[in-house]
């Protein structure tokens, strides 16, 4: 991302940010509410314009927006195979993989209307990871999740760049910065690395 800029009805949301996030790296954004996170996602996954500047992703990418994309009426394997056609997969092996790792292989053939807030956020983050993407890019990945799952997510998340996948967690309030290899700061419209405070007890 190169100096890039946006508001919303002439009111600066981002006031020209830059970020580089290479492979093998875990990097953290953190900020306010409103502080224009979801905004700086939503460009770099060409889901919403600038008004200036330069974002591209190099490489497959897999998002876990905010918003759960999931339909109520339908079961976590219906999601699967749906997203096995629009990804153009020949298997589902690794979805279930991600879905045994996250402790969510006993709910396959539940409706998502029937599940807990937390399950359908990992359904979530299985349908942004199971075509093995390149580049991903996460908006508060572990909202509603228990500490079991935080920690595994964590796990998950650092394996994911071990493989070479380049990782953006979005968060307003974050543990764990020492998980992370660069953590930044969005405020005022800017972003800035921020510093690392130990392994706990720091957020937006
Ligand atoms: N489509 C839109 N039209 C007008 N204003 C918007 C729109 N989308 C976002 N905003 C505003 O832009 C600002 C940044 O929103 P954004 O959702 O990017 O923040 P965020 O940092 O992700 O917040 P949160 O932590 O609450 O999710 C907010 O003031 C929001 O109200």
């Amino acid at each position: 991302m190169r100096d890039v800029r946006k508001s919303y009805r002439g009111r600066p949301v981002l006031r020209g940010v830059s970020l580089d996030l290479f492979p093998g790296q875990l990097v953290g954004v953190v900020g306010e509410n409103g502080a224009g996170k979801s905004t700086l996602l939503r460009i770099l996954t060409g889901d919403l314009a600038a008004d200036s500047g330069v974002a591209e992703c190099r490489g497959t990418v897999g998002s876990c927006p905010q918003d759960a994309v999931l339909h109520g009426a339908f079961t976590v394997e219906q999601h699967l195979w749906f997203f096995r056609t629009a990804y153009g997969l020949n298997r589902l092996d690794r979805a279930y993989e991600l879905l045994d790792q996250l402790n969510c292989t006993g709910y396959r053939n539940q409706r998502v209307e029937t599940l807990s807030g937390g399950t359908r956020q990992k359904l979530n983050l299985v349908l942004a990871l199971m075509h093995d993407p390149q580049v991903l890019l996460l908006d508060e990945p572990y909202q509603g999740f228990d500490w079991d799952t935080y920690l595994r997510f964590w796990d998950l998340a650092r394996a994911l760049c071990d493989r070479g996948c380049a990782v953006l967690v979005v968060s307003h309030l974050a543990y764990d910065a020492s998980r992370l290899d660069i953590l930044y700061r969005l405020g005022a419209g800017v972003l800035r690395e921020a510093e690392q405070c130990g392994t706990s007890g720091w957020g937006s």
